[in-house]
């Protein structure tokens, strides 16, 4: 039986309702939440991100600017505007879009952020507190990918988990909130590929999460039987099409759900970063009272 779609809107739209519902009563107290993206130089795949930002805080009632920085921005300026946002109560959140040019080092400038701004959690703070099993601002991709596991219904604790990419902001997180909720988890990255593993830890996992960027890297045929298969890549082909990780109608034949590129993990993505940006307005709250 071909597999159901695990389609990112339904819960982009639910959490959505909740997050417009609690900036209503945050304004009722005063709190308004804001959220500034911050691009340096141009990004087209930045720009599709920062579009959905915009739109989804309009849906959300959160108020949203987007600052763009010429190219040429050294890191010493970087910092500086960076320090500004942190300094400033008005803005309750902060995004730092990637890439950023290579004269920049991203982790320097990732971890100046405020972590109770860090709205992408992308601080030692907010990916400590990730690992130790208290996650407060969790890297956005990670939790949508983490939820839309969590809305089959699936029961994590002892199956078969296997993450394919180990980047900071998508692959490890989501291994580790997996691992939190006790799935047997691995991960498998470059070396494993390079080794010819990751076929036969792919073929054996119940819960599939792929973020690595490479178009199709995931055979259709390895997917094992009623698996739950999350496609994180975004791979625009010359054609103007979109393709994933994943074979993804391949993979359905054998997948229990299985996520569509486009129209699946991105959509959730913006969602939870509204959610984000509500709980980093609240956790400044809290630190002033
Ligand atoms: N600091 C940082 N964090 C990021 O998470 C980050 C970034 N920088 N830079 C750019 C990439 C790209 N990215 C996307 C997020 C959502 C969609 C998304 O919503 N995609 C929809 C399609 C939207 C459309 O086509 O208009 C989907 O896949 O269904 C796409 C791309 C996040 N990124």
């Amino acid at each position: 039986m071909p597999a159901e779609l695990l389609k990112g809107k339904p819960l982009a739209d639910k959490i959505k309702a909740e997050v417009a519902k609690e900036v209503e009563e945050l304004k009722a107290k005063g709190v308004a939440p804001s959220l500034v993206a911050v691009q340096v130089g141009e990004n087209e795949a930045s720009r599709v991100y920062t579009n959905a930002q915009r739109k989804n805080a309009e849906q959300c009632g959160i108020k949203y600017e987007l600052q763009e920085l010429p190219a040429d921005t050294t890191q010493e300026q970087l910092l500086k505007h960076i320090a500004g946002l942190n300094a400033d109560p008005n803005v309750t959140g902060i995004i730092l879009q990637m890439p950023l040019p290579q004269h920049i080092d991203a982790k320097v400038c990732q971890w100046s952020i405020a972590y109770e701004k860090d709205v992408e959690g992308v601080t030692p703070t907010n990916m400590g507190l990730v690992t130790f099993g208290k996650p407060r601002l969790v890297p956005c991709t990670a939790m949508g990918a983490f939820e839309l596991i969590k809305s089959t219904g699936v029961d994590l604790y002892g199956k078969e988990v296997v993450v394919v990419g180990h980047s900071d902001i998508v692959g490890k997180p989501a291994a580790l909130l997996l691992l939190n909720s006790f799935g047997t988890t691995t991960i498998c990255h470059i070396a494993t590929g390079q080794r010819g593993m990751t076929e036969s830890h792919v073929r054996r996992a119940e819960i599939l999460v792929v973020a690595v960027g490479v178009p199709h890297l995931i055979k259709g045929e390895w997917i094992k039987e009623g698996a739950i298969v999350i496609d994180i890549g975004i791979n625009p082909t010359k054609d103007g099409k979109i393709l994933g990780d994943v074979e993804t109608e391949a993979a359905a034949e054998r997948a229990a759900w299985i996520t569509p590129v486009p129209g699946g993990a991105g959509t959730a993505t913006t969602a939870i970063l509204m959610r984000n940006t509500v709980e980093a307005a609240k956790w400044q709250m809290e630190k002033r009272s």
